[in-house]
Parts: structure tokens; C-alpha cells; sequence
């Protein structure tokens, strides 16, 4: 039995292949490669180069390695790119995944484990935020996800697919081991950004909006360790694989928040120094507070975070960023920056 990891070449799925190759358990990626990394594919892991809406490509994939669940990251996700083209979003990621299911229901594999989003919860949630929490996406990005969501339930029904919907909050960090990290150069999350700040390898760090409904006037978010995060879905699988039948919904998180100035004084210690940072104006549909009620997951999946400490994901954010970007500049053919 084999698993599937559409977009494993990219920030999460390459951890997810690190755990399932960790676990001994077998698996291949499926990456179109648009924003993912052939390097970021762990050795001995097969990479398929090619489109999840391939339907041939797909049929063929699932048959000559006996695939028996498939863990679909592969998405556009940068939320303000589908804002400016929201039938981009929509196509990337409600019709491929419409695409890929047909695929796995024609050749009957029955089980599924989803990539979703806190984004699904809209601008104003209940914190913390259950699973049972109303959704209203403030984004195509988080409604093409929900939409997803929906069509899997569908499918579920009509067809016996077992899934498990995990829906993340803010995914930082990287490999413990350094063996993977955030290796895009356009990445525009607060905590890359601010490792990358700390390094001088852009151009200096914002906070965005210091006047909001907080304790400190910035916005929090519930950071979640991406191999905390791989763990997760390879606890989904053994649910799925010991007949986990139906649909499952979770968060991930940790059920905690850090505000952005948290986060940069954390950086700041992990680097030695403290960090500057301009103030702006606030980004348009950021929520102010992003915390997960993760108390499902635990519940449900028997899964125990190892590395749910603030300094801790920052720590291996910032050792990944020196490592795959000071050691780089150091050789003479890159010249180290990327953005
Ligand atoms: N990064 C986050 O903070 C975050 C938060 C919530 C949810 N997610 C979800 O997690 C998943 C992974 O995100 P990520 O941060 O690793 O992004 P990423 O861009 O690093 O990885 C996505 C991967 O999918 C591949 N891909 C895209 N479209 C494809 C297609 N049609 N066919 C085959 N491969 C394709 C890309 O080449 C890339 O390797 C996504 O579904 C995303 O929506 C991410
Ligand atoms: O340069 C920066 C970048 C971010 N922020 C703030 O930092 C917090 C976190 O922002 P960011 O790291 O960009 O994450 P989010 O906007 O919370 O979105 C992330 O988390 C969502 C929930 O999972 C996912 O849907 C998105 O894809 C993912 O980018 C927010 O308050 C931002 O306003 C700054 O102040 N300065």
C-alpha cells in the first residue's frame, strides 16, 4: 500500500514524504512542479512530474504503484493572488480536485486526506474556532477550499471515499533535520519573512496594522510546526488504513496564539539581535485573531504535537533560512538573494 502525495514537492508535502519515508511507510509524489522543487522530493521517494487534473496521468500513477490513498496538497495558495483572479484559484483548486477525484473514484481508491485552511472561517470567528464554527471565506482562495470540502462530502456519500479534511493554521518552521524547509523565494509568511529579515536577505521587516482589537495591537495567529503538522496527516492515514469510514473534519493548531511583535521578538532572540520592523497599515481581510480550538484533532487522531513551542519553530525556521541560503551565497554561482 502506497500513498500519493500530490504537491510533494512543495513546503508541506515534501514534509509529509519525510514522515511517511521516517515511518517506512511507501509513497510517491505527484507535482506539476509550478511552485515546488525537485530537490525538495526526499531521495528514494519516486516524483511523478505532471498535473492532478491528468487524468490519464493519474490513472496510470495509481495503478503502477498500487496507490491506496492519496494526500492532496497540490494548490495555488497564495490568498491576494486569487483576489486579483479568483477563476484561476477556482480552476487550481475546486476543478482539479474535481479532476483528481473522478480519477480515484474510476479507480476506486477509497481513501483521501485533504490540504484546507483556517481561511475557511472568514474574518471574525469564534476564538478559539471549532471546527463547528460557521464558515464564511473572506477569500476565493479559502472559498475555492471550502468548496472542496463540500465535494468531498458529496463524494463520501456516493461513493465510500474515506477522508480526512485537515484544515491548518499558520504553518511555519521547517525539518528539524534540515532535510526540508520554505524554499520558495516569493514566500510571504510573517515568520520566513522575518528569519530571512534577520539575515539580510530582504529588505526589511513590516508589521501590518498595530491598532487592532488585541493585547498588543497586532495580529495573532496560532503557529503550528509544518513537521508537527506532517505528523498529523500521517496519524489521518493510520485512522484512514484502520477503517476510518466517512468524513472527518480538524484543525490543526495547537490551540494558542503569538502576536506578530511576539513573533519578532522571538526571531529576534533566536538571531542575537532584536529586530526593526516598519509599521503599516493594516493588510485588507487579515483577521485579527487566528487561534485554533484543537481539541478534535487530539481527540480523534491521538496526535501529540512535539515541537508546539514558539522559539522552537522559529529556532528551525531561521537554522534553515542560514543554512540553505548563507550557505548558497557563499558558492560563487548564486548570488545568495532571492526576492
Ligand atoms: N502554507 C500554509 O501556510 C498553508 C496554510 C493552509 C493551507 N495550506 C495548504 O497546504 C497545501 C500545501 O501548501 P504549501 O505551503 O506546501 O504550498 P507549495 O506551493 O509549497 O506547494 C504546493 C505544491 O503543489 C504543486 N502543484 C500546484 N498545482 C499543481 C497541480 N495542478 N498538479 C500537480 N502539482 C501541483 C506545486 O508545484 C507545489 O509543489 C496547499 O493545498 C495549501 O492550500 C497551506
Ligand atoms: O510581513 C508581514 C507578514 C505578515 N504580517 C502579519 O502576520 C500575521 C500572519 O500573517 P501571514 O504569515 O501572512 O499568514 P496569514 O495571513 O495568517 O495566512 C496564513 O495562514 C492562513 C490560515 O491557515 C492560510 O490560509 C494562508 O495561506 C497563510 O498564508 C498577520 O497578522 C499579518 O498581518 C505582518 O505584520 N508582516
Amino acid at each position: 500500500m502506497t500513498v500519493l502525495i500530490t504537491g510533494g514537492a512543495g513546503y508541506i508535502g515534501s514534509h509529509m514524504a519525510l514522515a511517511l519515508r521516517d515511518a517506512g511507510e511507501p509513497a510517491v509524489v505527484l507535482d506539476d512542479l509550478s511552485t515546488g522543487f525537485r530537490e525538495a522530493v526526499p531521495e528514494g521517494v519516486p516524483l511523478v512530474v505532471g498535473d492532478v487534473a491528468d487524468e490519464a496521468l493519474v490513472l496510470r500513477t495509481l495503478a503502477t504503484h498500487q496507490i491506496d490513498t492519496v494526500a492532496h496538497f497540490a494548490a495555488r495558495i497564495v490568498v491576494s493572488e486569487s483576489v486579483r483572479d479568483p477563476l484561476g484559484a477556482y480552476a487550481a483548486n475546486t476543478c482539479k480536485t474535481r479532476a483528481l477525484l473522478g480519477a480515484l473514484v474510476a479507480a476506486d481508491v477509497k481513501r483521501f486526506i485533504f490540504s484546507s485552511t483556517a481561511a475557511v472561517y472568514g474574518l471574525e470567528p469564534p476564538t478559539p474556532t471549532a471546527e463547528t464554527a460557521p464558515c464564511d471565506p473572506a477569500s476565493p482562495y479559502g472559498a475555492s477550499k471550502l468548496m472542496t470540502e463540500r465535494m468531498l462530502r458529496d463524494v463520501s456519500a456516493a461513493h465510500g471515499l474515506s477522508y480526512v479534511t485537515l484544515r491548518y493554521f499558520n504553518v511555519a518552521g521547517a525539518d528539524p533535520q534540515l532535510r526540508s524547509g520554505q524554499r520558495s523565494p516569493g514566500a510571504s509568511n510573517l515568520i520566513t519573512l522575518a528569519a530571512r529579515a534577520s539575515l539580510g536577505l530582504n529588505d526589511g521587516l513590516q508589521i501590518f496594522g498595530t491598532d487592532l482589537p488585541t493585547p498588543d495591537g497586532t495580529g495573532v495567529r496560532d503557529y503550528i510546526h509544518v513537521s508537527d503538522l506532517a505528523d498529523a496527516h500521517v496519524a489521518a492515514l493510520r485512522h484512514l488504513r484502520a477503517g476510518g469510514s466517512g468524513g472527518l473534519t480538524l484543525n490543526c493548531g495547537y490551540g494558542f496564539g503569538y502576536s506578530v511583535r511576539e513573533v519578532i521578538a522571538a526571531v529576534g532572540r533566536a538571531a542575537g539581535r532584536e529586530l526593526a520592523a516598519v509599521e503599516r497599515p493594516r493588510r485588507a481581510g487579515d483577521p485579527y485573531v487566528s487561534i485554533a480550538d484543537a481539541s478534535r484533532i487530539r481527540e480523534t487522531l491521538s496526535w501529540t504535537p512535539r515541537r508546539d513551542d514558539l522559539d522552537l519553530i522559529v529556532a528551525d525556521a531561521l537554522r534553515w533560512e542560514r543554512f540553505c541560503w548563507t550557505e548558497k551565497a557563499r558558492r560563487p554561482e548564486s548570488s545568495g538573494r532571492r526576492a
